[in-house]
């Protein structure tokens, strides 16, 4: 620490710069769309790759970014304690394709996408503890283009894997239950993996938390701004859903239960799952930190 700090007795700036990474898949819409930066916060945006490596690199102090990463160094991250991309039960945007059933997929070759770290780590748990090995492979490209170029199983998240789940789902109409929709449609079968996890478990699986480096605590007013364009959101959902489902070109009905469905406040049960998680695909992590900066 630099010993050249402020006079004592002086306020402490508030527009010291404080980079931060916001991955910005429509799952945190509701907290994302109307969140209004406090003085000296800027923000970069990415795929979780990348901005989990951004917020290693200290290029950004806090970050929504994948469970998985923030288990992985726990020794030099924090969570904020009441902040997370979680579900219990299915998430529709986290899914493996494939034509063979799940329990056939053994020996097969398996498409990842590099922009997920925690849904590959979700998967090699899941083969893991369905007894299945297999090969996993880095390739980009579409579902369908994948399967079409010969591989068994192709990973995709985020937004583009919720547009093609629904190509293989839909059209959904109005009477059809969301709860109720089919799994497999010409050949092709949507396994969610979050759905498989709480079927596994019982618990919610947590795909991001909003971290922070312990070495650059976020300043109050960005904790506090980010908690009142949740509260804005989640209490303007229709908004936000009809704004994005023109974005995705899916059915409003579809986006606003897709995003009614995320748990975004890392609850009890939340943290349950990925203490779970943690021990199963991190064996050995140092001790998970969720602290209120100060
Ligand atoms: C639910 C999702 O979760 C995302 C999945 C991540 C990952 O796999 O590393 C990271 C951040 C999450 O926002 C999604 O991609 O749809």
């Amino acid at each position: 620490m630099s010993p050249q700090t402020e006079p004592a007795g002086e306020p402490v700036a508030t527009t010291k710069p404080y980079p931060i990474g916001l991955i910005h898949y429509t799952n945190v819409a509701p907290i994302l769309d109307s969140l209004r930066l406090p003085e000296g916060v800027s923000a970069v945006r990415g795929v979780p790759t990348e901005m989990n490596a951004a917020l290693l690199s200290g290029q950004v102090n806090l970050a929504n970014i994948s469970g998985v990463e923030f288990i992985r160094n726990a020794d030099v991250l924090a969570a904020l304690p009441d902040f997370s991309v979680s579900v219990l039960g299915a998430v529709y945007s986290v899914n493996l394709f494939h034509r063979r059933p799940w329990a056939e997929l053994q020996g097969g070759r398996i498409a990842l996408t590099a922009q997920s770290a925690t849904s590959v780590a979700l998967l090699e748990v899941l083969l893991r503890q369905t007894g299945l090995e297999v090969q996993l492979e880095r390739a980009e490209g579409t579902a369908l283009a994948l399967l079409s170029a010969g591989y068994d199983g192709v990973l995709r998240i985020g937004d583009s894997a919720l547009k093609e789940w629904y190509e293989v789902v839909g059209p959904i109409g109005e009477d059809v239950s969301m709860l109720n929709l089919p799994h497999e449609r010409g050949g092709v079968t949507v396994t969610d993996l979050a759905m498989k996890w709480f079927e596994l478990t019982g618990h919610p699986f947590a795909f991001a938390v909003w971290a922070y480096r312990k070495d650059a605590p976020p300043p109050h007013a960005l904790v506090q701004a980010m908690r009142q364009a949740r509260r804005h959101g989640i209490g303007h959902l229709a908004e936000v859903s009809e704004r994005h489902a023109l974005k995705l070109g899916l059915p409003e009905r579809v986006v606003q239960h897709y995003l009614w469905n995320f748990r975004y406040h890392l609850e009890a049960p939340d943290r349950l799952g990925l203490a779970e998680f943690a021990d199963l695909s991190t064996p050995g992590h140092a001790p998970l930190v969720f602290a209120e900066p100060d």
